[in-house]
């Protein structure tokens, strides 16, 4: 609430995240920043985008030095450090099911990590610190986002994806029988509910953008952004032969219809040899890891994984995302206390 009036933008988590931590930071004197020059400073771990666009407004409001860390290394120590320590943090999403993967430390790597933010980041990651960025794309959650406000004029993203919840791509999408009348295309490996072209029975419908309902749009939009991240990621993991696929970042936030997609393109292309796997803290690995790397730079009397512990989870409730000072045991699912909450 008190950051939104500071800020004039929706904020994504790890933006809240950051600012949650600084309260943390500023109840704890172990994060007093090491060096004498800064001796009286609150010193604060910040990634990403946000780092850089709210370097100056944090440090004004909050009087604390900021340093950045790098986007990669800290969504690889993110997604790292949650795998290890997080007892069930990954699960397959099938049919609505979701699925808790056990995930043995010893046969963890190599594992493709597949960050969609405002774009999309692949990342090979072959052990702490070792890692590539082996692809991307530009279609990710900010195209989502971007052409889903102009296309049905949601207000939110949380709108927007309400509205994909309630919509039907068929009305949109141009399916392998609508252009075969009716039949699949069996030859090829498509049934007739495939989709043949995204948004494609709109150039034949003879209709303008207010004949179709924001929902049906919506839902095409998340379709096919969700299936082309699916299928990509699954190229590059059979490029580098690596048969985990993690899907974290922003945009999923453990939407059903999104990690449906997504595992149903990974399971399409991969003929069902690999299934797509999600994070149960999805949206923070790169706020995760910048605080984590406090670790590395040796301060003082903070223990980061107690502290981590009492900071890992998020909820999004009546559409407003709420940072939660929770008590979790990392090795017990069942075991998460809600302490303090901020809504954002
Ligand atoms: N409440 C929200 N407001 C804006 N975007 C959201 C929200 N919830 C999820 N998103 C998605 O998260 C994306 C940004 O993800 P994030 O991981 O924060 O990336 P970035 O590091 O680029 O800020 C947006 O493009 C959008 O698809
Ligand atoms: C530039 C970024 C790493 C920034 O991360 P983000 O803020 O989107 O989480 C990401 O948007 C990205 O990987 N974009 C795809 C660029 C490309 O490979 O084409």
């Amino acid at each position: 609430m008190l950051w939104r009036q500071a800020f004039s933008r929706q904020y994504a988590f790890e933006d809240i995240y950051v600012l949650f931590i600084c309260l943390q930071i500023k109840m704890n004197p172990g994060f007093r920043h090491h060096d004498a020059s800064a001796s009286d400073k609150t010193l604060i771990k910040a990634t990403g985008g946000g780092a850089y666009k709210f370097a100056d407004l944090i440090k004004e409001k909050l009087g604390v030095v900021l340093d950045k860390e790098d986007e990669m290394d800290c969504l690889v120590t993110g997604a790292n450090f949650l795998l290890k320590a997080v007892h069930q943090e990954a699960f397959t999403y099938v049919d609505g099911q979701k699925e808790f993967v056990q995930i043995d430390q010893n046969d963890l790597y190599p594992y493709l990590l597949v960050n969609i933010g405002s774009g999309v980041s692949m990342i090979k990651v072959d052990g702490d610190g070792k890692f590539e960025r082996i692809s991307g794309t530009s279609v990710g959650g900010g195209t989502f986002w971007g052409l889903g406000r102009l296309l049905t004029n949601c207000k939110s993203f949380d709108e927007l994806l309400e509205l994909s919840h309630q919509g039907n791509n068929r009305v949109i999408d141009m399916l392998v029988g609508d252009i075969y009348g009716g039949s699949e295309y069996s030859k090829i490996g498509l049934t007739s509910t495939n989709i043949a072209s995204s948004f494609g029975k709109a150039i034949s419908d003879n209709k303008e953008l207010k004949d179709y309902k924001p929902e049906d749009v919506a839902r095409s939009l998340l379709r096919m952004i969700s299936n082309n991240i699916g299928q990509i990621s699954y190229l590059n993991a059979l490029r580098f032969g690596l048969k985990r696929i993690f899907f974290a970042g922003f945009f999923i936030r453990g939407h059903a219809y999104t990690m449906d997609t997504i595992s149903v393109a990974v399971s399409f292309w991969s003929k069902g040899d690999a299934k797509a796997m999600f994070l149960r803290h999805e949206g923070f690995l790169g706020a995760l890891g910048a605080f984590v790397s406090y670790e590395n730079h040796g301060l003082g009397g903070l223990k980061t994984h107690q502290s981590v512990q009492q900071f890992a989870v998020s909820k999004t409730y009546a559409g407003k995302k709420i940072c939660c000072l929770v008590n979790e045991d990392l090795n017990d699912n069942e075991s998460i206390d809600f302490g303090v909450a901020f809504a954002a």
